[in-house]
């Protein structure tokens, strides 16, 4: 797993793949700066949401140059109108390329290569540095299928069984455990002791859920 909370994610295309793309970013805590000419409705309306008026970030915008320049606001989501530009990855942790054009897609990802930066796009497997997964988010409890490419269908079918199988709340009984786990580290010695006792008590907890 990659620590994204607060890291400066870029999406160049507003389409519904993006729209995906945004969802998943914002969860983790992502600061997304989304570049492109248009935006389906689903986009405009989330940007409504997410910059509510005491968590206001940012709003739409036709000219606001290269996206370097925007303040870190934590999940805040700001949605800049026009074609994407070389420069808009300056300072992004990662990039997703969602744009319908391959050629910007792929010349994009090439710059992010280039410069080290995290890269996804969309359209061309073999152009990613790593691949969305299909994923299951329950607070900081994450379960994630990946079909390594082969098959995004066959990998949310599988995510939609293991949701149907879960049936409680693992982020409760996970949040309950990280807040025992330094009592317990602080009183308990012995590796093989301390394990014992989380096993127990995660036991113990599933029976009271
Ligand atoms: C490599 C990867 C890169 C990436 O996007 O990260 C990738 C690539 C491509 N997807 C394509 C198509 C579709 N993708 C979906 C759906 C999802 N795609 C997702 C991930 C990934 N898709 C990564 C691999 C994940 C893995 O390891 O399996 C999911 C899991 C997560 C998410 O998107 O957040 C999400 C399901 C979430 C859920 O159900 O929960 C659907 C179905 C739909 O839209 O409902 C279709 C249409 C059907 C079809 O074509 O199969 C195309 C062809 C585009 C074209 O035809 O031009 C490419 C390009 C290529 O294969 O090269
Ligand atoms: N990886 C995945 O999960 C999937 C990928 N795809 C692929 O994803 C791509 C996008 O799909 P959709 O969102 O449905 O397309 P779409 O046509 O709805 O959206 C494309 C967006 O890109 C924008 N755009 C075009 N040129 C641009 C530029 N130079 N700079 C910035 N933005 C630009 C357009 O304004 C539009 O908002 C397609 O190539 C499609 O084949 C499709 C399904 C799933």
């Amino acid at each position: 797993m990659i620590e994204l909370n607060n890291e400066r994610c870029l999406i160049a295309g507003g389409g519904t793949v993006a729209y995906r793309k945004v969802c998943s970013m914002l969860e983790f805590g992502a600061v997304v700066t989304v570049v492109s000419p248009e935006f389906c409705p689903e986009l405009l309306k989330l940007a409504e949401q997410v910059n509510t008026p005491d968590k206001y970030c940012a709003a739409t915008s036709d000219d606001r140059g290269s996206v370097e320049n925007f303040a870190d606001y934590s999940g805040c989501l700001t949605l800049v109108k026009r074609r994407v530009q070389p420069q808009d990855i300056v300072s992004a942790f990662v990039v997703i390329m969602a744009t319908d054009d391959e050629k910007v897609n792929h010349e994009m990802a090439e710059l992010c290569r280039q410069q080290r930066i995290l890269v996804n796009v969309v359209d061309v497997k073999a152009d990613c540095g790593f691949y969305f997964p299909a994923i299951i988010k329950d607070k900081e409890v994450v379960i994630s299928v990946s079909t390594g490419g082969q098959s995004p269908v066959l990998a949310g079918t599988i995510k939609r069984n293991i949701e149907s199988h879960l049936g409680r709340s693992y982020g409760d009984i996970a949040e309950r455990m990280g807040e025992l786990r330094e009592q317990i580290k602080a009183q308990i010695d012995g590796e093989e002791e301390r394990k014992k006792a989380f096993q127990q008590m995660v036991r113990s907890l599933l029976d009271e859920s």
